[in-house]
């Protein structure tokens, strides 16, 4: 009797100072237009009532306990109270009634970036460059939280205003958390093995037994930039079947006319996004630096990962090498002119600088390569021995029976 007259007092007290957590959101806010539409619920435009303030609320009916949908929801709001970015969708508020979840974030009135890129058909290199920084840094911030976000893709990345026709900032916010995990770091037990997401942004790893970290973010920064600068995907194979093969087996291409108007760099930093190996695959933080990001021509190119280091290296003083040294016959100066040659950082034109910073050269000693993968992957999260694993090939019928959380 004395611990439920104590909860009573605990009860009246909260009604009386906390009132707002014991009001359905329906009567603190009004409810406006629909924003949109996702799998877990709909999303509204709403009106503080007492402010006046502009919000977006999602509405998600109330899943029946321990169902995945309930483990999605609390998931996304437990990894959304824990982040502070300029560039991910803030949280202001969460209710929670007997039949629905609302979740109170700020409102984004520029919609999503796969509606823009409808209207717009395809952004210029000055409004990818700005959106793929933004998104770098947002993807940053999470992996140094040891957060990866698993569904990074057009439909969420809000764009926060309506936008200005001449002006190329866009301010885009990162959101639906739904399918983010939290990793312990960088060892082998904190390898995923779930593949979840959307089929067309997914890294090849995700669909493998062999486990991914947290570079399959970076490869969906890379579907997203191919897709901003040219309007397509870079994989379009209609069947799900051909198109996990197509993103396991392929190289990157831009067959499209517009690749025309793009610059190498970009290209060449696409390459370094899309690359099959995550081993090889440029970091969240290497892509934040990268000069065509940063826009800055006069820097030396920094190479995209260890390996890439190494070989540089290797280059740098077989090139010091000929210079200490200049073979005094013409002859021999031709035929010593090693293939590998680049111009020193002075040398080169800004073109070249930025080409050279996110080109990668294919091994050429296959045991030398092998140790080189070995021990990039380490940075990527990968130990040797499951890296070994990672480059014996599965058989494609296992990846598709595998999959789970996919759109
Ligand atoms: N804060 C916001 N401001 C404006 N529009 C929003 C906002 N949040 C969501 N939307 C719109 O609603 C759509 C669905 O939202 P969201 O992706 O969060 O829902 P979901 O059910 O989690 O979707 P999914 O099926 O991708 O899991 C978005 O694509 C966007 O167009």
């Amino acid at each position: 009797l004395e611990g439920s007259s104590c909860l009573v007092t605990v009860y009246i007290t909260n009604v009386l100072f906390f009132p707002f957590l014991f009001l359905s959101p329906k009567e603190i806010y009004e409810f406006g237009m629909k924003l949109g539409q996702g799998s877990f619920g709909v999303v509204y435009e709403a009106t503080h009532i007492e402010t006046q303030t502009k919000w977006a609320i999602k509405e998600v009916c109330r899943p029946a306990a321990g169902s995945s949908k309930v483990v999605m929801v609390d998931n996304e709001i437990e990894i959304l109270k824990q982040v502070n970015h300029a560039h991910i969708i803030h949280l202001q508020a969460v209710y929670r009634t007997a039949t629905m979840i609302y979740l109170v974030t700020e409102l984004c009135k520029g919609g999503d970036l796969r509606q823009l890129l409808q209207r717009k058909k395809f952004f210029t290199e000055d409004e990818t460059r700005n959106i793929i920084g933004s998104l770098a840094d947002a993807v940053v911030y999470l992996h140094k939280r040891v957060t990866v976000h698993r569904d990074l893709k057009l439909e969420n990345i809000l764009v926060k205003n309506s936008l200005n026709e001449d002006d190329s900032s866009i301010d885009i916010k990162v959101t639906d958390f739904g399918l983010s995990v939290k990793t312990g770091g960088a060892g082998i037990e904190n390898i995923m093995t779930e593949a979840c997401g959307t089929l067309m942004y997914m890294a090849p790893e995700m669909m493998s037994d062999r486990g991914y970290s947290q570079m399959c973010d970076v490869w969906s920064i890379g579907v997203v930039m191919y897709m901003l600068l040219c309007g397509e995907p870079p994989f379009t194979s209609k069947r799900k079947a051909l198109l996990l093969k197509e993103i396991m087996n392929t190289e990157v291409r831009f067959p499209q006319p517009i690749w025309a108007t793009v610059s190498d760099a970009a290209k060449n930093l696409l390459t370094c996004l899309l690359k099959v190996d995550p081993a090889y695959r440029m970091s969240a933080n290497q892509l934040l630096e990268n000069p065509w990001i940063t826009g800055d021509t006069n820097v030396p190119a920094v190479p995209s990962n260890i390996f890439e280091m190494m070989c540089r290296h290797r280059e740098e003083k077989e090139s010091n090498i000929d210079y200490l040294n200049p073979p005094s016959h013409s002859k021999n100066k031709q035929t010593k002119k090693p293939k590998t040659f680049e111009p020193s950082v002075k040398q080169r034109r800004p073109q070249d600088k930025k080409d050279f910073s996110t080109g990668q050269k294919p091994p050429t000693d296959s045991s030398k390569a092998d140790s080189q993968r070995i021990s990039t992957s380490s940075k990527v999260g990968l130990t040797p021995a499951n890296h070994q694993l990672a480059l014996r090939p599965i058989p494609i019928q296992n990846k598709i029976k595998k999959t789970s959380h996919i759109k």
